[in-house]
């Protein structure tokens, strides 16, 4: 169980990158999804223990992880946004230094892991091969077998579909998802399908504060007969979002599909469509339905439970 209690940090340029954050995940696929910029690296690494906050607490399985990092490091595991590998040097031997590093000192052991991660990862065929020269999705999975050094308790990782192939992010996919089974997992994305596929919790991140939290179905519920579709012409589309609640806009077969709330149908040419979670996550991030201080305060539904309390 991980705990995170109040949490901020502003950086020495003033950007305040995380307000106050409480969350309790439990073991299992956790979802943390916001748009760029929404401190959701700032939280990974803080969680990781590479950075403190200004105030706040957080918990893992009762331990005070950041006065007591030691405590946590040899039960986490971090992918971070982007690692850096020593040009030159095999999957193996980077596998190596880094169990190393985290204290793995028996070298039967440690071996006998090293060898199950890289057939977990698939990388079994490459593994005297240059990690510098493997492909993204390749560099990823090499990623995720370095977090996974010493069995963690606690893995957390950052934006990782991030460039993947759509097959190379399915065997992603289906690797955390296998993971998460005894393990808190939480995976931090602006992917929305991602969370969708992968997360029966989530909370979403928005400047630096949590707007909603809960399972993706429930979220998406709350828009359930209040969500309309219509095609426009191009030039249309600056007055339909002015006269409508506009959720989203996109390009079909060169006209725009425009989603917009509305109790009832809001103008001739709309239709019904039934939500989906970038639906809940774009009316949330833009306010017209959600978080217990935003603009949409008084449509606030049951099922999107607010930032926990402090
Ligand atoms: N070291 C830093 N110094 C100053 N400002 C920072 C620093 N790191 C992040 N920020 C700022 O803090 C805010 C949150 O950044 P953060 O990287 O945590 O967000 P994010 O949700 O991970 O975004 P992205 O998806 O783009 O990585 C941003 O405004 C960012 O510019």
């Amino acid at each position: 169980m991980l705990e995170i209690r109040n949490l901020s940090k502003r950086y020495p340029n003033g950007v305040q990158a995380l307000k106050g954050i409480n969350l309790t995940v439990a073991t299992g696929m956790f979802g943390l999804l916001g748009p760029n910029g929404a401190g959701k690296s700032t939280l990974m690494r803080t969680l990781a223990t590479l950075q403190l906050p200004d105030s706040g607490q957080v918990r893992f399985n009762g331990n005070q992880v950041l006065r007591q990092p030691q405590l946590l490091r040899p039960v986490l595991g971090y992918l971070p946004q982007d690692f850096g590998v020593y040009p030159g040097m095999s999957a193996f031997s980077l596998l190596e230094h880094f169990a190393l590093l985290k204290g793995l000192s028996d070298k039967k052991a440690r071996r006998r892991q090293i060898d199950a991660l890289l057939e977990l990862t698939n990388l079994s065929r490459v593994r005297n091969k240059a990690v510098s020269g493997f492909s993204g999705g390749m560099k990823q999975r090499f990623g995720i077998a370095q977090a996974l050094l010493g069995a963690p308790k606690l893995l957390i990782v950052d934006e990782p579909t991030a460039g993947l192939d759509p097959e190379e992010r399915n065997r992603f996919h289906n690797l955390l998802s296998d993971l998460s089974e005894n393990t808190v997992v939480i995976l931090s994305t602006h992917i929305v399908e991602d969370i969708n596929n992968l997360c029966p919790d989530m909370a979403i991140l928005a400047q630096g504060e949590i707007i909603a939290r809960g399972a993706p179905d429930k979220l998406t519920a709350m828009l359930n007969g209040r969500l309309w579709r219509s095609q426009v012409e191009k030039k249309q589309l600056n007055a339909c979002l002015a006269r409508h609640q506009v959720v989203s806009h996109r390009l079909v077969a060169g006209r725009v599909e425009v989603r917009a709330l509305a109790d009832a149908c809001p103008a001739a040419g709309f239709e019904p469509v039934q939500p989906d979670l970038e639906d809940a996550y774009f009316s949330l991030l833009n306010g017209h339905v959600g978080s217990a201080s935003g603009p949409g305060k008084n449509l606030l539904p049951e099922t999107v439970i607010p930032a926990e309390a402090s």
